[in-house]
Order: structure tokens, then sequence, then C-alpha cells
């Protein structure tokens, strides 16, 4: 990680004005920034604005006030510069392994032979050896999520945003994804955005978790995470992981547990 800051976030509020309904207020006065080749985790209960912010940073939707940064420069839409991954794959079902990588390089012009040799990097650094020819339908939800990481990191972006890209695998396979994730950031060290439900995986994963309080979401502390890298699962029973883990749910279960009696 350098000091250099990639991605900042100034004073972002977002409203959803809503017709004959009132307005939703999702988001109030986020700051934050992230360094490159940083590592950082946003956890917070259900509905406090964590999706919405990781949309109006990739520039899906646009921010009531504020703005986003990237090295230095506003950004108010989409661009090659940041890359998503989210929970649901979203590869193109009559496309190979290879070609669904390859993918968003040939759109952007690349030559075809160098969209595949590219492609075929990410394919090994994903684990993916052997499969390039498999159909999305042949493979499993965690060699599928694989899939979508390596095609995010084959346009090169500088960002990568991941909303809760393992929420739908079983925990085993999830616990795997995870060590496969930080291999993958060891070797290309990306800038990082992750949101994730389950603290132990932010806390597993970061350099930094970032907690959000309930609806309007706001800031509510920012834990450093020192534990030594590289990492393995073994980490988990470590009493220094433990404790951190239940820091952090301290600080969110009194709202947790206030969504799940509203739902
Ligand atoms: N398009 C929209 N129109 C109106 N309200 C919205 C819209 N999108 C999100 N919201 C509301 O904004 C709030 C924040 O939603 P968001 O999905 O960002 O939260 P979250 O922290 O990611 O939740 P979860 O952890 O359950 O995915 C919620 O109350 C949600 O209902």
């Amino acid at each position: 990680m350098s000091d250099a800051i990639r991605l900042k976030v100034e004073k972002i509020d977002k409203v959803f004005k809503r017709r004959d309904k009132p307005s939703v207020e999702a988001l109030r006065s986020i700051d934050m920034s992230v360094a490159e080749g940083e590592f950082v985790s946003i956890v917070g209960a259900s509905g406090s604005g964590k999706s919405t912010l990781l949309r109006i940073i990739d520039g899906l939707i646009a921010p009531s006030g504020g703005r986003v940064l990237v090295d230095g420069r506003a950004v108010d839409k989409p661009g090659p510069d940041r890359a998503m991954v989210f929970q649901q794959d979203s590869l193109l079902p009559w496309k190979t392994v290879v070609d669904n990588v390859a993918y968003g390089l040939t759109l952007a012009g690349t030559r075809r032979a160098d969209a595949e040799r590219t492609a075929q990097r990410f394919i090994d650094i994903a684990g993916l050896q052997g499969f390039e020819h498999h159909y999305p339908h042949q493979l499993s939800g965690g060699m599928r999520q694989r899939v979508n990481v390596a095609r995010a990191l084959a346009v090169n972006p500088k960002i990568l945003l991941l909303d809760e890209p393992f929420a739908a695998l079983d925990a085993q396979t999830r616990e795997i994804m995870q060590t496969e994730l930080l291999s993958i950031w060891q070797e290309t060290r990306k800038t990082v955005l992750l949101i994730t439900h389950q603290i132990d995986e932010a806390v597993f994963l970061s350099d930094r978790v970032i907690v959000f309080s309930a609806r309007p979401g706001t800031i509510r502390e920012e834990i450093p995470v020192t534990l030594p890298r590289p990492r393995t699962l073994e980490l988990k029973r470590s009493p220094a992981f433990v404790e951190l883990v239940d820091h952090i749910w301290k600080l969110i279960e009194a709202e947790v547990r206030a969504g799940i009696k509203q739902s």
C-alpha cells in the first residue's frame, strides 16, 4: 500500500425522492478515502446505505450532494478506472469463460488475440485454468464469482468495488473464496472497497474496516486492522482477530437487532 490517495469520497449525501411517498435519506455526509493498494471494507446494518455508496462511487447513481474523486479527479459516471462485482454473477450465459473475461476488453476495442491473452492471465490468477471453454451454467457458484472477479480485473481498473460478492455462496466455499481473493489482491495490488454483512470476512480481508450507522448511513468508526499478512484461515481463531470482530459487532448489534424486528 502506498500513501497516495486513490479514492476520495467527499461529503456524500443521498436522498431518494419517491413519488407519493416520503423521501428516503440513505447517506449523510460521508467522508472517506482509500489509499492506493489498500483493502477497505464497509460493514453496517441492512439498509444503512452501503450499496448506495458503492453505486455512487461506480457512477451508476448520482449523489444528492458531495463528490467522488479518483486520483484527485472528480468522477460522475462509470469509467474504466472502476470495476464492480455484484452478489449475483452477471456473466453472459452464451459466452465461454474466456470470452466473458475478455468481453470488457473487446468492447473497449482491444484486438481479439490481445484480449484473449490478457483474459488468460486473469483466468490463471483466479485459479480457473482448464475451464476457459466452459459456459457459466457448467460452473459452480464459487467458480462463476471467480470469473466475475477475473472479468473485473481484466480491464485493469484502478479500483475494484465488491458488493457482497460471496453472499450467495455456502459458508465453506465462502471461506475458500476469501483466501483466494486475498491471493488475487496480493498478486495484483489493486485498491479494493468491499461491502459485506460478515464482520469476520471484513476483518480477515481488510487493512481497515469502516462501520456505518443505521440509516441515514454515516461513518460511525474506522478500525485499522493491523493483523499480519499474508493471512490464512487460522488467523480467524486468534484472540486478536476475535477481539476485533467482537468490537465491531458491538458497534452495530443494536441496529442489526432493530432491523430484524422491523422486517
Ligand atoms: N432507488 C431507491 N429508491 C428509494 N429508496 C432506495 C433506493 N435504493 C435504496 N433505497 C433505500 O436506501 C436505503 C439504503 O439502501 P442500500 O441498499 O444502500 O443499503 P445497504 O446498507 O446496502 O443494505 P443491505 O445491507 O440490506 O444490502 C434503504 O432504506 C433502501 O430501501
